[in-house]
């Protein structure tokens, strides 16, 4: 089995961190503690956006699809799941339901942060303080909005969001099976059945980001892909999308990984919908060849530096998949994906159709069975 250390290793590395300015305090946290943004009211009850308050008055919580409270006293941790420059995602249980959630704490706005540990017989809940800096805040509130607002079941449920003693915590629904990273860092390749029903799925989680929220998720990547043992595929991660509205035209900051990002992204030009296509398509190239597309080869040491990535990204023609090692279908698909003229590249709603898709639609093939035979991520009750 091939290990993917290095790899994950060179990505983490490969981040941009674009310094931000501090906002007043005051202007986003009340007297009482309450965190706002806009509509946006966000304290130790939960999340409210005060615009669907007055349309639905008796709607006292945000939790979803679920029936019964939660509360973060009511959270006992089990163990942490992951890191990332998002936030420590913890695997959490309900002590009087038995609920299983990965309870997010909003690490990544913390940039003049201070951490302290809140330690209870039963918990050991890591709380960041925070010191919110303006860009990142405006990211978090965003955050909530689109995870409050998701309702698909390719995208990953935010059942609560809390604001308490300067954390952001977001209670979510918990994929045991963790992200499309982890299962290509055991399998190293996924044959192209699998990948026509991963990939399905995450069109359909795009499908209703792009057309129904009209969100640009921006972080497409194997991370951000989440499995569980269903063999259900769902995005997560909203924290540096945008609504379209609000970042078209603007030549905003780089947040996150770049690694995947499109041509026009990398290069600060102005980009749309578009640059998830591109991101989604080297996601699957990944999968299939088992390496990051613009390493040269599986034995690669050197990770690329980012101007050597930037250079190969907006120079070089796009990657594509060997046609002596994949069928017609799933090179049309990866090609129909990674154009490197944005406005070349096909719409999630036109790849859901796209023969590749369609190839594998009526063959009942069954994720369950590949992430069946996987180790989970973390060894606790599926
Ligand atoms: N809902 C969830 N269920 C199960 N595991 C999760 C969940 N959310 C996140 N994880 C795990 O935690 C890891 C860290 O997630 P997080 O979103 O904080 O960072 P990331 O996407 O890996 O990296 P970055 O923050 O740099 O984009 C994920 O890679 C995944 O393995």
């Amino acid at each position: 089995m091939k290990t993917k250390t290095p790899l994950n290793l060179n990505l983490k590395q490969l981040k941009l961190n674009v310094p931000a300015q501090e906002a007043d305090i005051k202007s986003f946290l009340t007297a009482s503690g309450t965190f706002h943004d806009g509509d946006l009211l966000l304290n130790l009850k939960g999340l409210r956006l005060i615009s669907e308050e007055k349309e639905t008055p008796d709607q006292s919580s945000d939790s979803k699809e679920l029936n019964f409270e939660i509360t973060l006293e009511d959270l006992e941790t089990i163990k942490v799941i992951g890191k990332g420059s998002g936030g420590v995602v913890q695997l959490v249980r309900h002590k009087w339901v038995g609920t299983l959630f990965a309870l997010k704490v909003a690490l990544g706005a913390m940039a003049s942060a201070f951490v302290h540990e809140r330690i209870s017989s039963h918990s050991v809940l890591q709380v960041i303080q925070m010191n919110i800096q303006e860009e990142i805040r405006k990211q978090i509130v965003q955050e909530l909005k689109i995870n409050q607002a998701a309702q698909c079941p390719h995208v990953v449920v935010c059942h609560h969001s809390f604001y308490h003693n300067g954390a952001i915590s977001l209670v979510l629904e918990y994929m045991n099976r963790g992200s499309l990273a982890d299962v290509i860092g055991q399998v190293n390749t996924i044959l192209e059945p699998y990948l026509a029903v991963v990939c399905k799925q995450v069109l359909q989680g795009l499908v209703y980001l792009h057309n129904k929220r009209h969100v640009i998720h921006r972080d497409i990547k194997p991370s951000n892909l989440l499995v569980n043992h269903e063999g259900q595929v769902k995005i997560t991660d909203f924290g540096v999308s945008a609504s379209l509205a609000s970042s078209m035209g603007l030549r905003d900051t780089f947040v996150g990984t770049y690694n995947y990002m499109s041509p026009e992204r990398i290069s600060g030009s102005t980009y749309d919908y578009s640059c998830d296509i591109w991101s989604l398509g080297l996601v699957v190239l990944e999968c299939a060849i088992g390496r990051f597309p613009y390493m040269q080869s599986e034995d690669q040491q050197s990770w690329p530096s980012f101007y050597e990535l930037l250079e190969a990204i907006v120079e070089s023609p796009p990657p594509s998949a060997p046609p002596d090692q994949f069928s017609p279908e799933f090179c049309s698909f990866v090609s129909a994906c990674i154009q490197k003229d944005p406005q070349h590249r096909s719409s999630c709603l036109d790849l859901l159709s796209h023969p590749f898709i369609k190839k594998f639609e009526d063959k009942d093939i069954d994720l369950e069975i590949l992430v069946g035979s996987l180790e989970p991520p973390v060894n606790f009750p599926r």
